[in-house]
């Protein structure tokens, strides 16, 4: 892929859009689409129309456009109702419609459309007479994903193109732009310059292209968006046995423990997924836990501990460990997950800003809410749901607990800070505040623990978790989510 444009700062403008992204209002409510105005009616399935019946008693024959239609719906409810991924799945008739690998497929395309979007509307904007924000949605939808398909997934462009023509042929909202979905799709496929040659960092809205490229540095930034383009593997974290449990499942054991699944695994069919022996957790948000070592017998407070990845993994090693949450809907998914694994953990329902355990923790995990712009692969649409002011106040929260985790701990005991955001002002920065308030030493994290994150151990004995990038061998990359982490003790 060639990569000469460095522009993350001087993109042309194209409206309050691609600066504060697609959707910026609350959900639920009346909001603005790219063309500015309103539309109503959105999140319930019976909103879009179609040119099909569909059979009595049963479901349309599968031929290819359907899943095209189902992928441009799910982006539309994305998009311009605010809707993220799994509501639009859910709400999505069409979706709904579709059988086995189409439905995975149907996501697959909404999900590369959604990580890569753009920087498919920079290069779409470079085949249209008009704004993108004059196009039809229904149309602009099969555009996107049609390139999605052409450029993101690396699709056959004869496949591609007609079929995603053929949904637009026979999705009504759609219908009149067929001849617009071809002319372009066909272009799109014979000249992919218009997407190649921009800046990886142009999938963001430009205030975080901006945010990455100045904290971070330019090849960090291009680092971490080409990482978003790539589909997320999915890693499981066994309660023991990786090896056992890769070997069964035909999957791979990460050296730091993690399981990772081939692509394309349905999870609720796994063995021992019934049996509560794994659950799913990405590779890098299993370090912190680790970095507590031998916890058998250890009273261990987790902050923040929904939905309980955590957790569980240091109760499945013997850790005594009280799980707090502010959230009553979020700590229920603590309990299902403990019910469903069969691991044992107190959970409370309270503020960890203000609680305090009756007796002093050995250590406590804080998992710290943040920004999760390191999480960005997984839920792309959430750099289109921020912006730049809207950051800063993490940090102060990130503070204020890390203050409260002290009143919780044993003096001497140890805390783990971790956030899943790249950004320096809620890892490192946090920390430094921490270790200025003369509360805390730093405990360096050293390479022994963290086997294929060795690399990723800074100065200060901190870790952020990006791949190593300059290995000769693209398939020993270990991609992950994005966690900043560090290990402190109470003075
Ligand atoms: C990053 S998530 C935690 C993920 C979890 N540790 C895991 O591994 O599954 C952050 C959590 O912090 C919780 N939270 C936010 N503010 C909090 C507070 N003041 N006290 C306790 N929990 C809080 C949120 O409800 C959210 O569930």
């Amino acid at each position: 892929m060639s990569e000469n444009n460095s522009d993350t700062g001087s993109r042309s403008a194209r409206g309050p859009n691609r600066r504060s992204g697609p959707n910026t209002g609350s959900k639920n409510q009346e909001r603005p689409n790219r063309a500015g105005k309103t539309r109503s009616g959105k999140g319930g399935k019976s909103r879009p129309q179609d040119n099909t019946t569909k059979r009595k008693g049963g479901k349309l024959p599968q031929t290819g456009w359907q899943s095209r239609r189902a992928a441009a719906d799910i982006i539309m409810r994305i998009v311009y109702d605010g809707a993220d991924m799994d509501e639009a799945l859910n709400a999505s008739n069409y979706f709904d419609e579709l059988e086995g690998p189409d439905r995975g497929f149907a996501r697959a395309i909404a999900s590369a459309a959604l990580r890569a979007i753009g920087r498919i509307d920079d290069a779409l904007e470079t085949y249209l007479d008009r704004p993108l924000e004059k196009i039809d949605p229904a149309v602009l939808s099969l555009l996107r994903i049609g390139c999605a398909q052409l450029w993101v997934l690396n699709a056959p462009s004869y496949a591609a193109v007609d079929a995603t023509v053929e949904a637009a042929r026979q999705w009504k909202p759609a219908s009149r732009g067929g001849g617009l979905v071809n002319a372009i799709l066909r272009r799109a496929g014979r000249e992919p310059e218009a997407y190649l040659d921009l800046s990886f960092t142009r999938i963001w809205p430009d205030w975080l292209a901006n945010r990455f490229t100045d904290t971070l540095g330019h090849d960090t930034a291009q680092n971490i968006a080409q990482m978003q383009l790539q589909e997320p593997r999915i890693d499981l974290t066994v309660k023991s046995d990786a090896a056992g449990w890769a070997k069964k499942l035909d999957a791979i054991a990460l050296p730091s423990g993690s399981v990772r699944l081939p692509t394309g695994a349905s999870l609720t069919e796994l063995e021992g997924y019934v049996e509560g022996e794994w659950w799913v957790q990405d590779v890098a948000a299993t370090l912190p836990a680790q970095l507590f070592g031998d916890v058998s017998g250890k009273t261990i407070g987790d902050l923040c501990s929904a939905p309980g990845g955590k957790t569980m993994q240091l109760a499945a090693k013997g850790a005594k460990v009280t799980a707090i949450d502010l959230s009553e809907q979020r700590i229920e998914r603590v309990r299902e997950n403990l019910e469903r694994t069969g691991l044992k953990a107190t959970t409370h329902v309270v503020d960890a800003r203000h609680w305090r355990p009756a007796e002093p923790f050995d250590a406590v995990l804080l998992d710290a809410p943040c920004s999760a712009l390191g999480t960005l692969r997984r839920h792309p649409e959430g750099a289109w749901r921020r912006n730049d002011s809207g950051l800063d106040r993490y940090s102060n929260l990130q503070i204020k607990l890390v203050k409260a985790a002290h009143g919780m701990l044993k003096s001497g005991g140890t805390m783990v800070y971790c956030v899943c955001t790249p950004l320096p002002a809620e890892g490192i920065d946090v920390v430094k505040t921490a270790i200025e308030s003369g509360e805390w030493i730093s405990k360096p994290i050293t390479p022994e623990e963290v086997p294929g994150y060795e690399h990723a151990i800074d100065a200060h004995g901190g870790l952020l978790s990006m791949p190593k990038f300059d290995i000769e061998n693209p398939e020993d990359l270990i991609s992950s989510d994005i966690f900043y982490m560090a290990r402190l003790e109470k003075v």
